[in-house]
């Protein structure tokens, strides 16, 4: 159990669950535990672990460390990130409600519109910039509040604790949940906003290394730990033992990877704020952007995701890049570019991606970690090449 103390971000990364006395052996780095299954002293008579998909020591030391991270109280994992959103719907019965900013991910605008729906749970998509929509769209039914700050792709954000404020006050049976993806508890702790759990897809930033799928649900809470731990293991949704001591020792360089993704991120964005063959950049942490001063108070910094407008072909310029690679996902330690509207985006109907303006023109960038001026001129050589 993670222990909330005052220790810095990186001692609790590289300590946190990973304790040597734990093990008789004393490994300093914990041991990848493979097996499915663990002899018993007697029938039912285990010494903490029985069977792979209930609990793995490899599995335990990530969701400690994560839970510490988080300032939290438990870490859950799960298979990817969309297996923990998944798992989160178990908090729901059939019939209740929930209420969704409308610019997420698009395969979570997928889950909600045609999987949960199956499930008779309905889903209210609100603009998240503006708090009253959140409020006045809460029904006698609502049981969730589903925020992604900033958001996929279009980097809005979401006054998380306001919203909390304004829906709990009526309602503190509403589940509050943010999808921490694009920040990660480097620059944005959702628990501490006052949120019930905070939600990830670890495939992204919390990995960083774009070689794992996985997810994760983090909390303070005893009645929701209890209630997804069920989940975890009733529906199977676990991820392997091997990904997470992946996950694990990818954490211990979080915050030095965040910062290095914050530092060329910002360089790229200023870059392409001031190209001609650019209309409008969205980062939160320019002056630029719309809740730039909502950017600085929640959170402490931003990632390398970057969205902007091109005023050239973008099929041309994303396939002129030479160090970027198209391709989907985001959060990695190398730089990715994709068009939205046909790529991670494309199962959002046209009509409501047109009316967010997930088009053609918009590129989503995952700036990574590799030399700045590298950057920069692969954008400048493929910005010129779109126009030819
Ligand atoms: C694959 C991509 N996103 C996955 C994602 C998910 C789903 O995570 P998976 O691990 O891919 O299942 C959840 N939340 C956010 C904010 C996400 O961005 C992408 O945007 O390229």
């Amino acid at each position: 159990m993670p222990t909330n103390t005052e220790e810095g971000f990186a001692t609790k990364a590289i300590h946190a669950g990973q304790d040597p006395l734990q093990w008789s052996h004393c490994s300093v780095v914990p041991p990848l535990v493979m097996s499915t299954t663990f002899r018993q002293d007697g029938p039912a008579q285990h010494r903490g672990y029985e069977y792979g998909r209930s609990g793995n020591p490899s599995r335990n030391c990530l969701e400690n460390c994560l839970a510490a991270l988080e300032n939290g109280k438990y870490g859950l994992v799960f298979s990817s990130g969309l297996g923990a959103t998944t798992a989160l719907m178990s908090l729901l019965e059939s019939g209740d409600h929930v209420i969704c900013g409308d610019d997420v991910y698009g395969g979570t605008n997928r889950f909600f519109q045609r999987c949960a729906s199956k499930q008779n749970i309905q889903v209210s998509f609100v603009d998240a910039c503006n708090t009253e929509n959140f409020v006045a769209a809460v029904k006698d039914n609502t049981k969730m509040i589903w925020i992604e700050s900033p958001t996929n792709p279009l980097l809005k954000l979401a006054d998380i604790k306001t919203i909390i404020k304004e829906v709990k006050t009526g309602r503190p049976d509403v589940y509050i949940v943010v999808d921490n993806t694009f920040a990660t508890c480097y620059f944005q702790r959702p628990l501490d906003l006052g949120a019930d759990i905070s939600m990830y897809s670890l495939t992204k930033y919390m990995n960083g290394h774009s070689d794992v799928i996985m997810g994760a649900a983090i909390t303070k809470r005893d009645d929701i730990e209890e209630k997804l731990r069920f989940t975890q293991n009733a529906m199977g949704i676990v991820p392997s033992p091997y990904d997470c001591a992946l996950v694990n020792r990818s954490l211990k360089t979080l915050e030095l990877r965040m910062q290095q993704h914050m530092k060329n991120g910002l360089a790229v964005a200023k870059f392409l704020e001031g190209h001609p063959l650019v209309k409008k950049v969205i980062h939160p942490y320019l002056p630029s952007h719309p809740q730039y001063e909502l950017a600085i108070k929640q959170m402490s910094g931003h990632s390398g995701m970057i969205s902007f407008y091109h005023k050239g072909n973008s099929y041309k310029f994303l396939k002129a890049l030479k160090i970027f690679i198209l391709a989907e996902s985001l959060g990695g330690y190398e730089s990715l570019a994709e068009l939205p509207s046909v790529m991670t985006h494309a199962s959002i109907p046209e009509e409501e991606r047109m009316k967010l303006g997930i088009n053609e023109q918009l590129i989503r960038l995952s700036v990574g970690i590799e030399t700045e001026q590298d950057l920069i001129a692969d954008l400048d050589q493929a910005l010129k090449c779109s126009m030819q």
